[in-house]
């Protein structure tokens, strides 16, 4: 049989997107779902925004059985929505060319992608013949959402609009969040665990004005569904691009200048409990969105890992800390024009 030929009649392999913007718990249900998989050869591509590949270490260190290093691909270059030429379609042609593909490909979006670009990929020659995008799985992040994180503030939008009819926004999160909704299959409405049912059923309602087409919402705490939910919705998302509207309709290109990240290096703590503290007010006062690294903490052979979205930290002791090096790496991922140089010097005081 001619190769092409071979190639359409074979199966597709199937391909879930998971998104979600920063922080809305991708990583956590990713390592659920992994825990759960019952030997299902699942691989998994991970794309970061500006990060340490943080991510990758999570789910590599999850010590579930089954789950091998090469399973795990890390996109560290750039947002995946933006680099999909370059980095995307090799990634994935290579991990169907090996001699032991994938039953299952699982990708995490950055928290800032723009899941439409995405999909288009799965339309390229050489894609579209072998793999199907399964399901778009969008996680929201329940408080987040009903904190008002992703609201437009009606002020700002009607005096921008003064100057410039065409605009839809003045909140760049706004356009984030709605994009990734409406190219949903699902939604799984995370960290119920941390409101209340009225609050619950208003968020429920926002997500709701918001997509422009009846979906299924699931609430979770750390994305804990039945992976049974999960894979194998059999959607075909590559086909239906149309249903799934997106801010970015019509422009060839955009731009992630909305956001910025950066690196700091943090000097051995004192105490975990301090370091904490003092985390969540830096995160409040420059209205940091998400951050998330390491430190070494005096008298302590393990390492700290440390988790913010927004002003919500968690921590854990997660690996022993390699030799003598007791310096820590915190990533920082804000809004554009947010005052690094501060956020850096207010970072470094013990
Ligand atoms: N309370 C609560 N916390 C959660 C839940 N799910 C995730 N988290 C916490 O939220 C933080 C962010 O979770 P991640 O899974 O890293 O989120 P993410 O979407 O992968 O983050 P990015 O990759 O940075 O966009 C971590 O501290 C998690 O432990 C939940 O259901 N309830």
């Amino acid at each position: 049989m001619n190769q092409n030929i071979a190639a359409t009649t074979a199966k597709k392999i199937p391909v879930t997107i998971i998104t979600g913007f920063l922080g809305a718990g991708k990583t956590t249900l990713l390592r659920n779902l992994l825990s759960r998989s019952n030997g299902r050869r699942i691989a998994i591509v991970v794309n970061e925004f500006g990060s340490l590949g943080i991510d990758g270490e999570i789910l590599r260190s999850c010590g579930i059985e089954g789950c091998a290093d090469d399973d795990i691909v890390e996109l560290t270059n750039g947002c995946l929505c933006c680099t999909v030429a370059d980095d995307f379609i090799p990634t994935m042609e290579s991990l169907i060319d090996r001699p032991n593909p994938p039953e299952h490909i699982v990708i995490e979006t950055s928290g800032l992608a723009l899941p439409k670009p995405l999909l288009k990929a799965f339309s390229w020659p050489g894609i579209r013949t072998r793999m199907t995008v399964d399901g778009v799985i969008t996680l929201v992040d329940a408080p987040a959402v009903a904190s008002g994180r992703f609201a437009d503030d009606p002020e700002a939008v009607a005096l921008q609009r003064q100057e410039d009819p065409s605009l839809d926004h003045d909140n760049p999160l706004a356009e984030v969040y709605e994009d990734q909704l409406n190219a949903a299959d699902l939604v799984v409405l995370n960290k119920t665990d941390l409101l209340d049912e009225a609050a619950l059923a208003l968020v429920e309602r926002n997500i709701a004005d918001v997509v422009s087409r009846k979906l299924v919402t699931l609430r979770a705490v750390e994305g804990r569904l039945d992976p049974a939910i999960l894979l194998g919705i059999g959607a075909a998302a590559e086909d239906d691009l149309e249903k799934r509207p997106s801010n970015h309709d019509g422009a060839d290109d955009h731009e992630h200048d909305d956001f910025e990240s950066f690196v700091v290096t943090v000097p051995e703590q004192k105490s975990a409990d301090d370091f904490l503290i003092h985390l969540a007010e830096v995160a409040s006062k420059y209205d940091i969105l998400r951050m998330k690294g390491f430190a070494a903490v005096t008298g302590k052979k393990m390492r700290l890992a440390v988790q913010g979205v927004g002003t919500r930290f968690r921590h854990e002791f997660d690996v022993p800390l390699s030799g003598e090096h007791r310096e820590g790496r915190i990533v920082v991922i804000g809004q554009h024009g947010f005052d690094r140089a501060a956020i850096e010097a207010d970072l470094m005081r013990l």
